[in-house]
C-alpha cells in the first residue's frame, strides 16, 4: 500500500513529539538509569559480562513467515526453575534464578550472575505514583517519561527474563527497517508472544562503549495495523529501563533499533505457562502412563483401558513430549547443559516416560501380542518359517512330479514336458502366495499394515 513512501515518525527533538506520546503511546513509560541505585547498575554490568564470556548468549533458530531464520541478537532466558518460553515457535528453557529465599537451592547461576536475577525485583516493584520519592531518595534532578502517569495494578510477579545481546559491529546483514526509514533493526517489528493477558514488560537496557560517538540504541513502536499514526523511536541511554504497560505491546507493535555499540537488554515478562512448565508436562505424561499396567512377575505390559478416548488421550500427550519438550530441548534447549544442568535429569525421564508411551501405542496396535524385543523375534520367526515352508512345498512338488513321471513307463516327451511346466508353475504360484500371505500377516502384526492396506 505504502510502496516507496516512508510514514513519518517522531523522536525527542521533534515537535510534538510529548503529544504523540501522550496520545497514542501512553502504555510506554520511561525510568532513566538514575532512579536504580548506582551500586545495582553496577553489579548488574558485572553479571551481564560474565554471562557473556561464559559464552551464555546463543542465537535462537526461530520461524518467521514459514522460514527457518536465526535471530540477531544473542539470547539466554533466565526465569522461574522449570518455565519455559515458546515464542516463533521455538521453546526456551530458563537457566533458574533464584527460587524465593530459599538460596541453597542449586541456581543454574553463579554468584557473579546472580544480580540479573534480582533486577527483577527492582523493576516489577516500580510504581508510577512512586516516582517523586524515588527521585528524592535516589538523585535529584533524575527525570523520568511517564507523561500518562497511570496508575500500575501492583508489582508484576515477573517469571523470566529474555537477555539479549548484540554487537552491531559483528553483524553485517542487518535489516533497515522498512515502513518509516528509522535505521538499522536488531530486533524486527513484533508483538512479545506468550504473555498472560495484559502482562508489563520491563526492559533494562546496557550498552557498552557508551561515550563513544555514534548512534545510541533506540526502540522504536508503532500501533498495529495503522499507516497513519505517526511512529515514535525513544533513545536509550545505559542503565535505562523502559515498560510497556496495559495493553501496549497488544495494540503496538515494537522493534530494536541498533545503534553503534555492543548492548545488551534484559526484557522481564509474566510468560504465559499453562502448559510450559515441566511440573505440567510431567503431570501430563503421569497422566498418559497410568493406563499402562506392568505385571510385577513377568514384567508383562497391558493397558489398562481400551477406550477410545483414553487412547486418543495418550496419543496426544506422546505427540506433546515428543514435539513440544523432546525435540525442542534436544534441538536447541541442550546447548547450555555446559553452563546449566538443571535440565538435564527432568529430560532423560520425560525421555523414559515417552519410550513408555512408545510401548503403550503398540500394546493398542496389538493388544495381544507382547510388545518388547520378544515380540519383534516372534515375528521374525513367523517370517523364518514361512520362507521355510515354502521351499518345502516346492521340493514335495517338484519330487511328486518327478515320481509321477517316473511312474509312467516310457512317456510320450510331448506330455512329459507339459505335465512337468504346469505343475511347476502350479507349485511355484501356490508357495508365493502363501509366503505373500504370511508376510502380510507379519507386516500387519508389527503394525507397518493396516487393515486397509490389505
Ligand atoms: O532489547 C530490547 O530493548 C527489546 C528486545 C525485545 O523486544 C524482545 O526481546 O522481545
Ligand atoms: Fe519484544
Amino acid at each position: 500500500e505504502l510502496g516507496d513512501q516512508r510514514i513519518p515518525y517522531l523522536g525527542p527533538s521533534d515537535h510534538g513529539f510529548q503529544q504523540l506520546w501522550e496520545t497514542s503511546y501512553s502504555g510506554l513509560a520511561l525510568r532513566r538509569s538514575c532512579s536504580l541505585p548506582e551500586e545495582l547498575h553496577g553489579r548488574v554490568e558485572a553479571a551481564l559480562l560474565t554471562l557473556r564470556r561464559r559464552g551464555c548468549f546463543l542465537r535462537d533458530l526461530v520461524k518467521v513467515r514459514d522460514r527457518d531464520v536465526f535471530t540477531a541478537v544473542s539470547r539466554v532466558l533466565l526465569g522461574q526453575p522449570g518455565t519455559t518460553y515458546r515464542y516463533l515457535d521455538t521453546r526456551l528453557f530458563t537457566i533458574p534464578w533464584p527460587a524465593g529465599s530459599t538460596e541453597t537451592e542449586t541456581t543454574g547461576l553463579g554468584p557473579q550472575e546472580k544480580p540479573v536475577a534480582e533486577l527483577k525485583h527492582s523493576l516489577s516493584g516500580y510504581h508510577i505514583e512512586d516516582e517523586e520519592d524515588e527521585d528524592q531518595q535516589i538523585g535529584q534532578g533524575c527525570s523520568n517519561l511517564n507523561p500518562a502517569k497511570t496508575s500500575c495494578p501492583g508489582p508484576a510477579q515477573f517469571n523470566v527474563t529474555l537477555l539479549n545481546y548484540m554487537d552491531p559491529a559483528a553483524m553485517s546483514q542487518l535489516k533497515e527497517e522498512p515502513y518509516y526509514g528509522m535505521g538499522k533493526m536488531a530486533v524486527g517489528w513484533h508483538h512479545d508472544e506468550n504473555l498472560v493477558s495484559l502482562s508489563p514488560v520491563a526492559v533494562y537496557s546496557y550498552s557498552c562503549h557508551e561515550d563513544d560517538k555514534g548512534e545510541g540504541v533506540r526502540i522504536g513502536l508503532k500501533v498495529a495495523w495503522d499507516i497513519h499514526t505517526p511512529g515514535l523511536t525513544l533513545p536509550l541511554q545505559s542503565g535505562d529501563s523502559y515498560y510497556l504497560r496495559d495493553d501496549l505491546n497488544r495494540t503496538h507493535q515494537h522493534c530494536v533499533l541498533a545503534g553503534d555499540s555492543a548492548r545488551f537488554s534484559s526484557t522481564h515478562r509474566v510468560a504465559e505457562c499453562s502448559t510450559g512448565t515441566l511440573d505440567y508436562i510431567q503431570s501430563r505424561c503421569r497422566e498418559a502412563l497410568s493406563n499402562l499396567s506392568t505385571d510385577p512377575e513377568t514384567g508383562t505390559h497391558s493397558l489398562l483401558s481400551l477406550l477410545p478416548a483414553t487412547l486418543q488421550g495418550y496419543e496426544e500427550i506422546h505427540n506433546e513430549v515428543e514435539f513440544e519438550w523432546l525435540r525442542q530441548y534436544w534441538f536447541q534447549g541442550q546447548r547450555y547443559t555446559r553452563f546449566c544442568s538443571w535440565w538435564a535429569r527432568p529430560m532423560e525421564q520425560l525421555e523414559n516416560d515417552w519410550r513408555e508411551m512408545e510401548l503403550m501405542v503398540r500394546l493398542h496396535r496389538d493388544p495381544l501380542g507382547p510388545s518388547n524385543n520378544t515380540y519383534y523375534e516372534s515375528v521374525y520367526r513367523k517370517v523364518c518359517v514361512s520362507a521355510v515352508v515354502s521351499v518345502c512345498v516346492v521340493t514335495l512338488q517338484s519330487w511328486a512330479v518327478g515320481g509321477t513321471l517316473v511312474s509312467l513307463k516310457q512317456p510320450r516327451p510331448e506330455l512329459c514336458s507339459l505335465s512337468l511346466s504346469l505343475s511347476l508353475s502350479l507349485s511355484l504360484s501356490l508357495s508365493l502366495s502363501l509366503s505373500l500371505s504370511l508376510c502380510t500377516l507379519c507386516l500387519r502384526q508389527c503394525g507397518v499394515l493396516s487393515s486397509n492396506h490389505i
